[in-house]
């Protein structure tokens, strides 16, 4: 379980994400989805520190097939991250006999992105439950109203954000002899999810390049050439990943 920030050990947590945090509640600027969002989960407690330690949060993004999943189990068995994929637990969510179940699937089917209120919480309560405080989340945010909805929900920042940066022609190729059975995985649904991509993920990833956040991965390459871009840009974190 996430400990209780107290006001005792507030003060020695201004730096990093608390500072954000606070920043972040304080500002007042919001739209509308992401505000109707974050009403209807007034229950979810802003993210707190464990084991007196703040949570690592990757952003790990990039179109359809450019190699996020790959790429992130590698980086569990290297630097012990908790690997969340959006994706998977919407999935999850899907065959659960959840009220949102035939939304996801409809959702899914035509490559659209699922409203924030629903992706939000998942992840939410995989990070609350688990016992790890570094977390690598996989397709997420996949829009501007993903972003705005997760910061202001979590009062959080990520502190890294991975960029799979992948021609379409290679990322349709991949997706389609991908073979995991998925109902997004043909033709005319990758044309869709291109087209969200582009639409919807890159205003986020351009959004957080402003804020000196990103990190370019050429997704072009056998997976260990890629893995070996990644892995500089945890090694330059370490320190980071046991802050207080
Ligand atoms: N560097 C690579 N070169 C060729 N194929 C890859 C590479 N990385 C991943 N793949 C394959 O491409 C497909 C999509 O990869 P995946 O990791 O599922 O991408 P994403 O999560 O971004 O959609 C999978 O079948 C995977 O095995
Ligand atoms: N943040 C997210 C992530 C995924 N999704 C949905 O789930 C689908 C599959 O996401 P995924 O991350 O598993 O797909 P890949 O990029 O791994 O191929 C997306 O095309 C969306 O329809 C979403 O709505 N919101
Ligand atoms: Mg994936």
């Amino acid at each position: 379980m996430w400990r209780k920030v107290t006001s005792t050990s507030f003060s020695s947590l201004k730096s990093s994400l608390f500072f954000t945090r606070l920043h972040l509640q304080q500002a007042s600027k919001h739209n509308a989805a992401s505000a109707s969002a974050v009403s209807r989960f007034a229950t979810i407690a802003p993210l707190q520190e464990k084991d007196g330690r703040c949570p690592f949060i990757t952003f790990v993004l990039g179109g359809p097939g450019s190699g996020k999943g790959t790429q992130c189990i590698k980086i569990v068995e290297t630097f012990g991250f908790k690997h969340l994929s959006a994706g998977d637990l919407l999935r999850r969510e899907m065959v659960s006999n959840s009220e949102y179940g035939s939304m996801i699937l409809n959702t899914i089917k035509e490559g659209r992105i699922v409203p924030s209120e629903v992706t939000v919480k998942l992840i939410l309560k995989e990070m609350e439950s688990s016992d790890n405080h570094k977390f690598l989340i996989d397709g997420f945010p996949r829009s501007e109203e993903n972003r705005i909805a997760f910061e202001k929900i979590s009062g959080a920042e990520p502190d890294v954000v991975l960029f799979f940066d992948c021609p379409e022609d290679e990322m349709v190729k991949r997706v389609l002899s991908r073979n995991q059975g998925r109902i997004d995985d043909n033709i005319d649904t990758i044309k869709k999810r291109l087209k969200v991509f582009e639409a919807l993920n890159l205003p986020v990833i351009d959004y957080y390049a402003k804020k000196g956040k990103v990190h370019r991965i050429n997704a072009v390459g056998t997976v260990d050439e890629i893995f070996e871009q990644v892995k500089p840009v945890f090694k330059a974190c370490e320190k980071a990943f046991n802050r207080s």
